[in-house]
Protein backbone atom coordinates (compact mmCIF):
# COMPACT_ATOMS: atom_id res chain seq x y z
CA UNK A 1 0.00 0.00 0.00
CA UNK A 2 1.02 3.63 -0.97
CA UNK A 3 -0.31 6.30 1.39
CA UNK A 4 0.15 9.78 -0.06
CA UNK A 5 -0.15 12.54 2.63
CA UNK A 6 -0.68 16.56 1.42
CA UNK A 7 1.50 15.95 -1.16
CA UNK A 8 3.45 20.01 -2.30
CA UNK A 9 5.25 20.02 -5.30
CA UNK A 10 6.43 23.64 -6.50
CA UNK A 11 9.56 24.41 -9.37
CA UNK A 12 10.95 28.02 -7.96
CA UNK A 13 7.47 29.36 -7.04
CA UNK A 14 4.74 27.36 -9.54
CA UNK A 15 2.67 25.36 -7.38
CA UNK A 16 2.55 22.32 -9.30
CA UNK A 17 0.97 19.38 -6.88
CA UNK A 18 -0.89 21.36 -4.69
CA UNK A 19 -1.67 19.21 -1.65
CA UNK A 20 -2.68 15.54 -2.62
CA UNK A 21 -3.70 12.91 -0.16
CA UNK A 22 -4.73 9.24 -1.36
CA UNK A 23 -4.10 5.48 -0.65
CA UNK A 24 -2.97 3.04 -3.16
CA UNK A 25 -4.22 -0.19 -2.11
CA UNK A 26 -2.40 -3.41 -2.43
CA UNK A 27 -3.62 -5.66 -5.60
CA UNK A 28 -5.10 -3.03 -7.03
CA UNK A 29 -4.43 -1.16 -10.34
CA UNK A 30 -5.19 2.45 -9.67
CA UNK A 31 -4.84 5.05 -12.37
CA UNK A 32 -4.02 8.71 -12.61
CA UNK A 33 -6.10 10.46 -15.13
CA UNK A 34 -6.26 13.57 -16.01
CA UNK A 35 -6.03 16.79 -18.90
CA UNK A 36 -2.20 17.76 -19.79
CA UNK A 37 -0.14 19.53 -17.40
CA UNK A 38 -2.29 18.48 -14.79
CA UNK A 39 0.41 16.92 -12.64
CA UNK A 40 0.39 13.19 -13.12
CA UNK A 41 4.07 13.50 -14.10
CA UNK A 42 5.35 15.23 -11.82
CA UNK A 43 2.92 13.06 -9.44
CA UNK A 44 4.71 9.96 -10.64
CA UNK A 45 8.16 11.21 -10.12
CA UNK A 46 7.49 12.86 -7.10
CA UNK A 47 6.54 8.94 -5.67
CA UNK A 48 9.16 7.34 -7.28
CA UNK A 49 11.75 9.96 -5.68
CA UNK A 50 12.71 11.51 -9.00
CA UNK A 51 11.53 15.01 -7.52
CA UNK A 52 11.79 15.43 -4.07
CA UNK A 53 8.14 17.11 -2.92
CA UNK A 54 7.60 20.59 -1.26
CA UNK A 55 6.26 19.04 1.51
CA UNK A 56 4.08 16.12 2.42
CA UNK A 57 4.54 12.37 2.98
CA UNK A 58 4.81 9.09 0.82
CA UNK A 59 3.85 6.02 2.64
CA UNK A 60 5.39 3.16 1.02
CA UNK A 61 3.67 0.15 3.30
CA UNK A 62 4.25 2.87 6.32
CA UNK A 63 7.64 4.02 5.20
CA UNK A 64 7.89 7.32 4.21
CA UNK A 65 10.36 7.61 1.45
CA UNK A 66 11.57 10.83 2.03
CA UNK A 67 13.16 9.95 5.50
CA UNK A 68 14.59 6.83 4.13
CA UNK A 69 18.58 5.98 4.12
CA UNK A 70 20.50 6.03 0.95
CA UNK A 71 20.52 1.96 1.96
CA UNK A 72 16.92 1.85 2.89
CA UNK A 73 15.84 3.61 -1.32
CA UNK A 74 18.09 1.30 -2.49
CA UNK A 75 16.01 -1.60 -1.08
CA UNK A 76 12.81 0.32 -2.03
CA UNK A 77 14.24 0.96 -5.52
CA UNK A 78 14.57 -3.05 -5.88
CA UNK A 79 11.15 -3.67 -4.64
CA UNK A 80 9.24 -1.07 -7.60
CA UNK A 81 9.21 -2.30 -11.26
CA UNK A 82 8.49 0.61 -13.52
CA UNK A 83 7.31 0.84 -17.33
CA UNK A 84 7.91 4.11 -18.87
CA UNK A 85 6.95 5.77 -21.89
CA UNK A 86 8.31 4.41 -25.32
CA UNK A 87 9.37 1.45 -23.65
CA UNK A 88 12.61 2.69 -22.41
CA UNK A 89 14.37 -0.56 -23.96
CA UNK A 90 18.08 -0.72 -24.76
CA UNK A 91 18.21 -1.10 -28.26
CA UNK A 92 21.84 -2.90 -28.17
CA UNK A 93 20.69 -5.53 -25.84
CA UNK A 94 18.50 -8.55 -26.82
CA UNK A 95 14.94 -9.13 -25.12
CA UNK A 96 16.33 -11.94 -22.64
CA UNK A 97 19.00 -8.96 -21.89
CA UNK A 98 16.65 -6.37 -21.84
CA UNK A 99 14.71 -8.25 -18.97
CA UNK A 100 17.34 -9.78 -17.22
CA UNK A 101 19.02 -6.25 -16.81
CA UNK A 102 17.27 -6.16 -13.15
CA UNK A 103 18.58 -9.22 -11.66
CA UNK A 104 22.32 -7.91 -12.73
CA UNK A 105 21.50 -4.74 -10.65
CA UNK A 106 19.86 -5.64 -7.96
CA UNK A 107 20.63 -9.29 -7.12
CA UNK A 108 22.90 -11.81 -6.54
CA UNK A 109 21.49 -14.79 -8.23
CA UNK A 110 23.57 -17.12 -10.67
CA UNK A 111 24.08 -17.07 -14.07
CA UNK A 112 21.43 -19.84 -14.35
CA UNK A 113 19.37 -18.58 -11.75
CA UNK A 114 18.80 -15.45 -13.66
CA UNK A 115 18.32 -17.30 -16.99
CA UNK A 116 15.81 -19.39 -15.50
CA UNK A 117 13.44 -16.26 -13.83
CA UNK A 118 14.21 -14.60 -17.25
CA UNK A 119 12.49 -17.40 -19.15
CA UNK A 120 9.74 -17.36 -16.16
CA UNK A 121 8.62 -14.17 -16.86
CA UNK A 122 9.19 -14.16 -20.48
CA UNK A 123 6.90 -17.03 -20.83
CA UNK A 124 4.26 -15.14 -18.60
CA UNK A 125 3.90 -12.44 -21.53
CA UNK A 126 3.82 -14.85 -23.90
CA UNK A 127 7.44 -13.68 -25.91
CA UNK A 128 8.90 -16.87 -26.03
CA UNK A 129 9.91 -16.59 -29.44
CA UNK A 130 11.47 -13.08 -29.34
CA UNK A 131 14.36 -13.89 -26.64
CA UNK A 132 17.04 -13.51 -28.95
CA UNK A 133 15.49 -10.23 -30.92
CA UNK A 134 16.40 -7.14 -30.61
CA UNK A 135 13.79 -3.86 -29.75
CA UNK A 136 14.49 -3.33 -33.19
CA UNK A 137 12.75 -6.28 -34.83
CA UNK A 138 9.43 -6.78 -32.56
CA UNK A 139 6.27 -4.38 -32.53
CA UNK A 140 5.57 -1.70 -30.37
CA UNK A 141 2.77 -4.09 -28.27
CA UNK A 142 6.05 -6.94 -28.16
CA UNK A 143 8.18 -4.17 -26.80
CA UNK A 144 5.71 -2.91 -24.06
CA UNK A 145 5.56 -6.66 -22.89
CA UNK A 146 9.48 -6.83 -23.03
CA UNK A 147 8.90 -3.43 -20.44
CA UNK A 148 6.36 -5.47 -18.57
CA UNK A 149 8.58 -8.32 -18.18
CA UNK A 150 11.50 -6.62 -16.89
CA UNK A 151 9.57 -4.84 -14.80
CA UNK A 152 8.49 -7.80 -12.78
CA UNK A 153 11.08 -9.93 -13.06
CA UNK A 154 12.52 -8.94 -9.47
CA UNK A 155 9.07 -10.00 -8.06
CA UNK A 156 8.39 -5.67 -7.24
CA UNK A 157 5.95 -5.15 -4.68
CA UNK A 158 5.28 -1.60 -6.62
CA UNK A 159 4.63 -1.25 -10.07
CA UNK A 160 4.09 2.06 -11.64
CA UNK A 161 3.50 2.83 -15.09
CA UNK A 162 3.69 6.30 -17.81
CA UNK A 163 1.39 5.80 -20.28
CA UNK A 164 1.64 2.05 -21.21
CA UNK A 165 -0.46 2.63 -23.93
CA UNK A 166 0.80 5.24 -25.53
CA UNK A 167 1.73 4.95 -29.12
CA UNK A 168 -0.60 1.04 -29.43
CA UNK A 169 -3.70 0.22 -31.58
CA UNK A 170 -6.73 -0.33 -29.15
CA UNK A 171 -6.73 -4.25 -30.15
CA UNK A 172 -3.21 -4.21 -28.45
CA UNK A 173 -4.09 -1.83 -25.37
CA UNK A 174 -6.23 -4.10 -24.34
CA UNK A 175 -3.89 -6.60 -24.21
CA UNK A 176 -1.56 -4.34 -22.30
CA UNK A 177 -4.39 -3.25 -19.80
CA UNK A 178 -5.29 -7.50 -19.09
CA UNK A 179 -1.71 -8.22 -18.94
CA UNK A 180 -1.34 -5.14 -16.20
CA UNK A 181 -4.54 -6.26 -14.19
CA UNK A 182 -3.41 -9.87 -13.96
CA UNK A 183 0.18 -9.24 -13.28
CA UNK A 184 -1.02 -7.02 -9.99
CA UNK A 185 -3.53 -9.81 -8.76
CA UNK A 186 -0.36 -12.61 -9.22
CA UNK A 187 2.23 -10.36 -8.17
CA UNK A 188 -0.06 -8.78 -5.64
CA UNK A 189 1.52 -5.35 -6.56
CA UNK A 190 0.09 -1.78 -5.50
CA UNK A 191 -0.01 -0.57 -9.28
CA UNK A 192 -0.17 3.11 -10.47
CA UNK A 193 -0.56 3.42 -14.26
CA UNK A 194 -0.40 7.29 -15.85
CA UNK A 195 -3.19 7.31 -18.26
CA UNK A 196 -4.51 9.21 -20.79
CA UNK A 197 -6.69 5.94 -22.76
CA UNK A 198 -10.45 6.56 -21.29
CA UNK A 199 -11.09 2.80 -22.48
CA UNK A 200 -8.24 1.52 -19.68
CA UNK A 201 -10.09 4.18 -17.06
CA UNK A 202 -13.75 2.28 -17.77
CA UNK A 203 -11.72 -1.33 -18.05
CA UNK A 204 -8.83 -1.55 -15.19
CA UNK A 205 -9.30 0.73 -13.20
CA UNK A 206 -10.10 -0.61 -9.76
CA UNK A 207 -9.32 2.64 -8.50
CA UNK A 208 -9.12 6.48 -10.19
CA UNK A 209 -7.66 9.32 -9.31
CA UNK A 210 -8.20 12.87 -11.23
CA UNK A 211 -6.26 15.52 -11.20
CA UNK A 212 -7.29 18.82 -12.38
CA UNK A 213 -4.62 21.72 -11.61
CA UNK A 214 -2.52 20.06 -9.03
CA UNK A 215 -5.34 19.16 -7.11
CA UNK A 216 -7.16 15.71 -6.53
CA UNK A 217 -10.41 16.28 -7.56
CA UNK A 218 -12.33 12.93 -7.48
CA UNK A 219 -11.24 9.55 -6.78
CA UNK A 220 -13.43 6.17 -7.25
CA UNK A 221 -13.76 2.99 -9.22
CA UNK A 222 -14.26 3.16 -12.70
CA UNK A 223 -18.01 2.03 -12.01
CA UNK A 224 -19.30 4.86 -9.45
CA UNK A 225 -17.32 6.94 -12.53
CA UNK A 226 -20.42 6.44 -14.52
CA UNK A 227 -22.58 8.20 -11.76
CA UNK A 228 -19.93 10.54 -10.40
CA UNK A 229 -21.33 14.33 -10.29
CA UNK A 230 -18.37 16.36 -10.72
CA UNK A 231 -18.93 18.42 -14.06
CA UNK A 232 -15.17 18.98 -14.82
CA UNK A 233 -14.57 14.92 -14.43
CA UNK A 234 -17.57 13.89 -16.29
CA UNK A 235 -16.12 16.72 -19.57
CA UNK A 236 -13.03 15.01 -19.16
CA UNK A 237 -13.48 11.73 -19.05
CA UNK A 238 -16.96 11.59 -21.61
CA UNK A 239 -14.89 13.81 -24.11
CA UNK A 240 -15.56 11.74 -26.94
CA UNK A 241 -18.77 11.72 -28.89
CA UNK A 242 -19.01 7.37 -28.01
CA UNK A 243 -18.14 7.98 -24.84
CA UNK A 244 -20.94 10.50 -24.09
CA UNK A 245 -23.56 7.91 -25.99
CA UNK A 246 -22.34 5.45 -24.11
CA UNK A 247 -22.66 7.21 -20.81
CA UNK A 248 -26.04 8.15 -22.06
CA UNK A 249 -26.72 4.57 -22.10
CA UNK A 250 -25.53 3.21 -18.97
CA UNK A 251 -27.92 6.45 -17.11
CA UNK A 252 -30.61 5.06 -19.41
CA UNK A 253 -30.27 1.37 -18.57
CA UNK A 254 -29.53 1.84 -14.68
CA UNK A 255 -26.56 -0.37 -15.67
CA UNK A 256 -23.20 0.47 -12.82
CA UNK A 257 -20.50 -1.76 -14.81
CA UNK A 258 -18.81 -1.72 -18.23
CA UNK A 259 -17.67 -5.58 -17.97
CA UNK A 260 -20.25 -7.23 -19.61
CA UNK A 261 -20.13 -4.75 -22.37
CA UNK A 262 -16.34 -4.75 -23.70
CA UNK A 263 -15.57 -7.78 -25.64
CA UNK A 264 -11.91 -8.52 -24.84
CA UNK A 265 -9.15 -9.28 -27.02
CA UNK A 266 -7.19 -13.07 -27.71
CA UNK A 267 -4.37 -12.72 -25.15
CA UNK A 268 -1.58 -13.72 -27.30
CA UNK A 269 -1.43 -10.61 -29.60
N1 LIG B 1 10.94 19.92 -14.10
C1 LIG B 1 9.99 20.86 -14.16
N2 LIG B 1 10.28 22.16 -13.90
C2 LIG B 1 9.34 23.11 -13.94
N3 LIG B 1 8.03 22.87 -14.22
C3 LIG B 1 7.68 21.62 -14.49
C4 LIG B 1 8.63 20.54 -14.47
N4 LIG B 1 7.99 19.38 -14.77
C5 LIG B 1 6.70 19.74 -14.98
N5 LIG B 1 6.52 21.05 -14.81
C6 LIG B 1 5.23 21.76 -14.94
O1 LIG B 1 4.27 21.10 -14.13
C7 LIG B 1 3.00 21.09 -14.77
C8 LIG B 1 2.46 19.68 -14.79
O2 LIG B 1 3.25 18.92 -15.67
P1 LIG B 1 3.09 17.35 -15.85
O3 LIG B 1 4.13 16.91 -16.84
O4 LIG B 1 3.08 16.67 -14.54
O5 LIG B 1 1.64 17.25 -16.51
P2 LIG B 1 0.89 15.95 -17.02
O6 LIG B 1 -0.44 15.94 -16.37
O7 LIG B 1 1.74 14.75 -16.83
O8 LIG B 1 0.74 16.28 -18.57
P3 LIG B 1 0.77 15.30 -19.84
O9 LIG B 1 -0.51 14.53 -19.77
O10 LIG B 1 0.81 16.23 -20.99
O11 LIG B 1 1.99 14.42 -19.74
C9 LIG B 1 3.19 21.71 -16.14
O12 LIG B 1 2.75 23.05 -16.08
C10 LIG B 1 4.69 21.66 -16.36
O13 LIG B 1 5.14 22.73 -17.15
Amino acid sequence: MIEVKDLKKKFDEVEVLKGISTTFETGKVNLIIGQSGSGKTVFLKSLLNVYQPTSGEILFDGKDINKMSRDQKQSLRAEIGTVFQGSALFDSMTVEENITFPLDMFTNLTFREKKRRAFEVIGRVHLEKANRKYPSEISGGMQKRVAIARAIVNNPKYLFCDEPNSGLDPYTSNIIDDLLLEITKEYNTTTIINSHDMNSVMTIGEKIVYLRLGIKEWEGDKDILINAGNKNLIDFVYSSELFKELREYFMKTNKTSIDNIITKPHKNE
